[in-house]
């Protein structure tokens, strides 16, 4: 939807009213007696009341209808989304997924919610502390029904179809290349234009924020004013049973409600959802030697409690200039502490040039080896170093996490996606030591 407005500014206080209703936000406090127009004020919040201010996150909402007025929640079956992570046992291979399917629409109308499957995930919404990684794949727009995270917040990568998500805050236009979060707690619908896939990462317990910069300075990575929050759009809408699903403790809950939940006429608060076009990372990277780590291009992180080790970080592989002098330019062979999810959203991934397609997926576990397949490591260990672009038209990201995470039935079996070969691409790999080496004078 061409034309849509957003407020700029990454966690800023923001303002917002219906252009139809002017003066509908309250002036001077939070709770009149009576708000302007006769709505209801309702405030989300998504910290402790009593969070430091750095952290405290809560927004004002003016609606028609308050959104307790709903029939009691029930239990509804939850296809492939889960939060039980003993399914199958573990397994520390590498893993690699072909593109995960989409459903045909003359075959089967599948929405957003629907389409929703767990691939992997640790830690339990119960104690506060955990992530999961979803797939959605889906054909269908949402009709008359919306979902509400009571676990954690989205952070969602579309990677085919653009998706209009409407929420309690207004509309957001979404595309590939684009990502958005949908905090705890907020309601949103998904509206599809054809088949439509991406990837979720869901973080339990704690909110995404900018990367600190350090010795960057002020500026780069991404920058708070790209991130755009929508405006206040609200419907009047009464329905004959709109559905609100709700997932709560890892399961779904449907409710029946007689109105729109899109019915907020004005808002005001620093808790909003907010989407982010990728292509505005401003990319800082090593311009001399050596291979920096993959932190340096991190778009946004989860914290955890432990100082710098994230829950989760979002980080992604933007196009870039490579100019390393005498180095092996790709990513390292490494073992690593913290567990690795990588999807492509377009492109291909420099480290391995065929195998890992869009829409797919790759696990790397909590110190499982990987890297550079053979061909990549050949390649790359003769090439003449000139200065020359990388990842151009490509976009593969990493949702890194200190986690260590089960894979769920659905991704191991179900799915049918896992490509069994994927520990071939570095069967080629030889050995070239030569006891006999001598340096060679510079
Ligand atoms: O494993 C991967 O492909 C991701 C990655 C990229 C990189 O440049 C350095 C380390 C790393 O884990
Ligand atoms: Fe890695």
């Amino acid at each position: 939807m061409a034309g849509l407005k957003y407020l700029s500014g990454f966690g800023n206080e923001l303002t917002s009213e219906d252009p139809r209703c002017p003066g509908a936000l309250p002036e001077g406090q939070n709770n009149p007696q009576v708000c302007p127009y006769g709505l209801y004020a309702e405030q989300l919040s998504g910290s402790a009341f009593t969070c430091p201010r750095s952290s405290n996150k809560r927004s004002w909402l003016y609606r028609i209808l308050p959104s307790v007025r709903h029939k009691p929640f029930t239990a509804m079956k939850c296809e492939d989304l889960t939060e039980s992570w003993n399914e199958v046992d573990p397994d520390p291979n590498q893993l690699r997924w072909l593109p995960f399917t989409i459903p045909k629409a003359a075959e089967k109308k599948v929405c957003f919610v629907a389409g929703l499957h767990t691939l992997c995930g640790a830690g339990d919404s119960k104690s506060r502390n955990g992530i999961a990684i979803h797939v959605y794949s889906c054909n269908t727009s949402m009709t008359d029904s919306c979902f509400q995270n009571s676990d954690g917040d989205f952070l969602v990568v579309p990677q085919q179809g653009e998706i209009l998500i409407t929420t309690e805050f207004g509309k957001m236009m979404v595309e590939p290349n684009e990502i958005c979060v949908i905090q705890q707690g907020m309601r949103f619908s998904v509206d599809v234009f054809g088949e439509t896939r991406g990837y979720i990462l869901e973080v339990y317990g704690a909110h995404f924020e900018l990367p600190d910069l350090g010795p960057i300075g002020a500026n780069g990575l991404a920058n708070p004013r790209d991130f755009l929050a929508p405006v206040a759009w609200y419907e009047d809408r009464t329905v004959n049973g709109y559905t609100i699903v709700n997932k709560y403790q890892g399961k779904l809950f449907s409710c029946q409600q007689d109105f729109s939940p899109f019915n907020v006429v004005a808002w005001h608060g620093n808790y909003t959802p907010y989407k982010y076009n990728l292509e505005n990372f401003m990319v800082i990277n090593c311009v001399a030697f050596d291979h920096a780590d993959p932190s340096i291009f991190t778009v946004l992180t989860a914290k955890s409690t432990r100082p710098g080790v994230a829950i989760a970080d979002f980080v992604i592989f933007p196009p870039r200039w490579g100019v390393a002098d005498h180095t092996f330019r790709p990513p390292y062979y490494h073992r690593n502490c913290m567990s690795e999810f990588m999807g492509l959203i377009k492109g291909h991934y420099e480290a391995k040039e065929e195998g890992f397609q869009p829409g797919g997926g790759s696990l790397h576990s909590i110190m499982t080896p990987h890297g550079p397949d053979g061909d990549c490591f050949e390649k790359n260990s003769t090439s003449v170093l000139t200065p020359e672009r990388v990842a151009e038209g490509t976009m593969a990201f990493m949702f890194e996490s200190s986690f260590s995470m089960a894979v769920t039935k659905w991704g191991l079996q179900t799915c049918q996606r896992l490509d069994k070969s994927y520990y071939k691409c570095w069967e080629s790999l030889k050995s070239h030591f030569n006891p006999n080496w001598k340096p060679t004078s510079k």
